[in-house]
């Protein structure tokens, strides 16, 4: 289980920016009251403001802080608590938005290439940030907790503080149950998201952030119960937490990719057509973007969360950009190796020997597929009689040392362009499936609530697998015509090699 704690240090980054690496924090640390820790008394309801909650509220009825997704009664508050934190006069104002619930809206206008928030490090959470109950924060330190099961658990000490904490306006604008995958049981992936590979991704986040708290548990909190009682330090509570940082916390690059929740700018939502991202600015000492282009008043501000496919947005952020508005859109295309393969031993030890196996997925865009796709397919066509070249092959498909490597094999280049388009068609065909049976699935519905839930996440699901099918068909077609202009040439080829022996006879 340690492991999950390394897997969020290193992979499960979402982000709103991008080009991650790590440095030394530099963070200034926020100054908070020294006062002696409010008791916990697990015992109250779950509106109480008072510093204590109830075991019932975790547990039943969902989290006790946070509000409705689109409130922007508890955004006005966040507004106004920050300015008197020190936020400067802002060109935005938070309101409902078309797009993502509640936004930023320009109140004036807004040049192209103009610097907007400077949000100050003191109104900035990162692993540096001071706890209200430090310690509780100096046990996570002396067992070298990562930064993002850090946040996690210090977001659910500072949440259980409720107005004791000094975040309490941040927090009480959170949603208290954030758009994410991580809050669709396992029967809603199965059953909606079949056809593609994200369903994949999502329970392996989910395990992961299963497994992290279970380790904190094993490892700390059951040491420390009087420091972290189940009541507060839960499941639930945590998947809470992790749902927040996967769809808000902030990779800044300027601070080597540093990992922080920027109250405020984190009210921006996502544009597939901008190319901007929130930074750390040194000259102005705040947490800033760049406008990539004007906004008048009136109109949203939005920012990128970085290159990702629809899949990935619908992963950490719970939504889905419409339909052919994102160029960096792309499919997970699953391979394998074929068990009847006699050479297939040893092709799955020269793919081992690069960090691949015998099953693997690709991406596929609009545009194309990926060199190492290709290299991979050859491998999976060849014969044994190729076997010398399984290794090179191998290495090409894994590109580990990013060299890009295009290998050409003419004779196989046929052989490996069905193999793609099979699975490609396998795929297409799981996509028309669920399609053609969403329609009439059956919701299994018991409340007007669940309803709407379940007409959701439905609608998720049916808009992602639309956006991955249309790039599997786009690919079909590719793959189909090369196919067939291969096929003309040979037969071309052939007619030609008949009528001069013919001629020779
Ligand atoms: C960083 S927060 C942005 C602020 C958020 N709208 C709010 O009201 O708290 C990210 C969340 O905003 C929403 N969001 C952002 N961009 C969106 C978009 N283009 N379409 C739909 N929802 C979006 C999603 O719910 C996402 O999880």
């Amino acid at each position: 289980m340690a492991e999950a704690l390394k897997i969020f240090q290193t992979t499960l980054m979402p982000s709103l920016s991008q080009t991650p690496s790590f440095h030394k924090p530099s963070f200034q640390t926020l100054s908070l009251r020294r006062t002696s820790p409010p008791i916990i008394r697990c015992t109250i309801s779950p509106t109480s403001t008072s510093g204590e909650i109830s075991k019932a509220a975790v547990g039943s009825k969902g989290i006790p802080w946070g509000c409705e997704i689109d409130s922007v009664e508890n955004a006005a508050a966040l507004e106004k608590w920050l300015r008197e934190c020190g936020l400067p006069e802002q060109k935005m104002d938070i309101k409902k938005v078309e797009v993502g619930e509640r936004g930023l809206v320009a109140n004036n206008n807004i040049r192209k290439g103009e610097k907007l928030l400077f949000v100050p490090p003191s109104l900035v959470i990162s692993a540096d940030s001071e706890w209200s109950f430090p310690e509780a924060g100096e046990v996570l330190k002396r067992y070298d907790v990562p930064d993002w099961p850090l946040i996690a658990t210090y977001l659910i000490s500072e949440a259980s503080l409720m107005k004791s904490s000094r975040w309490s306006n941040y927090i009480s604008a959170l949603p208290r149950q954030p758009y994410s995958l991580l809050y669709w049981t396992r029967g809603e992936l199965d059953r909606y998201l079949e056809a593609s590979q994200i369903r994949e991704r999502a329970i392996e986040r989910i395990n992961n952030v299963t497994g992290t708290y279970n380790d904190l548990r094993a490892r700390i909190f059951s040491k420390h119960p009087n420091l972290f009682p189940e009541e507060i330090y839960n499941m639930e509570t945590f998947r809470w937490s992790f749902g927040i940082l996967f769809s808000r916390l902030v990779r800044l690059p300027s601070l080597d990719g540093r990992v922080a929740l920027v109250p405020w700018a984190d009210m921006l939502n996502h544009s597939c057509d901008v190319e901007t991202f929130l930074d750390y600015d040194k000259s102005t000492k705040g947490v800033v973007f760049t406008t990539d282009r004007p906004y008048q008043p009136g109109e949203q501000v939005f920012i990128s969360y970085g290159r990702k496919s629809n899949g990935e947005l619908l992963l950490s952020y719970g939504f889905v950009p419409r339909q052919g508005t994102n160029p960096r859109d792309s499919v997970e295309l699953p391979f394998s190796l074929k068990k009847s393969d006699k050479c297939y031993e040893q092709k799955v030890e020269a793919l081992k020997k690069h960090g691949l196996s015998a099953s693997q997925c690709f991406p596929l865009q609009v545009t194309g597929w990926p060199l190492e796709l290709m290299a991979y397919a050859y491998l999976a066509v060849s014969p044994p009689s190729m076997s010398g070249k399984f290794e090179e092959m191998a290495a090409a498909a894994s590109n580990k040392n990013n060299t890009n490597k295009e290998i050409r094999i003419p004779e196989l280049e046929e052989q490996a362009f069905q193999y793609i388009l099979d699975s490609c068609e396998s795929s297409i065909s799981k996509y028309t499936k669920f399609l053609q049976a969403s329609g009439s699935m059956d919701l299994d519905i018991t409340s007007p609530k669940q309803l709407n839930r379940k007409v959701f996440l439905k609608q998720l699901a049916v808009d992602l697998c639309n956006s991955e099918q249309r790039i599997l068909f786009r690919t079909q077609y590719i793959l189909r015509r090369k196919l067939r202009d291969m096929r003309r040439g040979e037969l071309k080829a052939l007619n030609l090699f008949d009528s001069v022996s013919k001629f020779f006879k």
